[in-house]
């Protein structure tokens, strides 16, 4: 057997149903955000999550210096916001497309997410082309009136809530 190959891997984790976030931050180094589904719960003693960044993506010395963030995981009928957070347009169009809130850190809170954790960096591990950046939360934001939102096989999949 051999060691898959890139896109091997990256068909085999099309397959891995994921939310979809945004996630934000501001500070010393400015305001950026970007669409992450490599986003994850590690402990709830500290509550914390970790959240996967491309060093190569434009927004990475932002987070890098800022050291604090905010995860919005999205909503049914954020698609095309995903899309605007998901490379390549220019940071202030992608901010203007959208209703912010802030938090205890000051980071970019999305209106009409399902949930928002405003987090501090608390540590970073890279590995390969990402660095998986430790987020102890400090603050959670919910929504219980809106739909979720799901990134599978290379598209968007809303979940319904009955309660809603
Ligand atoms: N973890 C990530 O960095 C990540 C995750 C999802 C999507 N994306 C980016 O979004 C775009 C669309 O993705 P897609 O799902 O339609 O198709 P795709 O074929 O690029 O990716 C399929 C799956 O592979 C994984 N993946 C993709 N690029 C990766 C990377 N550089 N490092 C680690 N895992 C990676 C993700 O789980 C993704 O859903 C691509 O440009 C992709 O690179 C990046
Ligand atoms: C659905 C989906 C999911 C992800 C992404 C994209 C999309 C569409 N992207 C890519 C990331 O959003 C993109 O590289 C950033 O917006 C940075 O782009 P610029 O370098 O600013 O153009 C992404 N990047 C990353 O570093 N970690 C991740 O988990 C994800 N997940």
């Amino acid at each position: 057997m051999s060691v898959p190959s890139q896109q091997q891997f990256r068909d085999a984790m099309a397959r891995l149903g994921a939310a979809v976030n945004i996630i934000t931050t501001d500070g010393p180094a400015g305001m950026a955000g970007f669409t992450a589904s490599a986003v994850c719960s590690v402990t709830d003693s500290p509550p914390t999550l970790l959240v996967c960044l491309n060093r190569a993506a434009s927004v990475w010395p932002v987070f890098s210096e800022n050291r604090q963030l905010c995860v919005n995981t999205l909503a049914a009928g954020h698609e095309s916001l995903s899309n605007l957070f998901g490379g390549k347009t220019p940071m202030a169009e992608r901010f203007t497309a959208a209703e912010w809130r802030y938090g205890v850190t000051g980071c970019p809170r999305l209106e009409g997410a399902v949930v928002s954790f405003d987090c501090r960096i608390s540590q970073t591990v890279s590995v390969g082309t990402h660095d998986i950046l430790f987020c102890e939360v400090m603050e959670i934001a919910r929504n219980d009136d809106t739909h979720g939102l799901v990134w599978f096989d290379r598209g968007y999949h809303q979940l319904m809530r009955p309660a809603c």
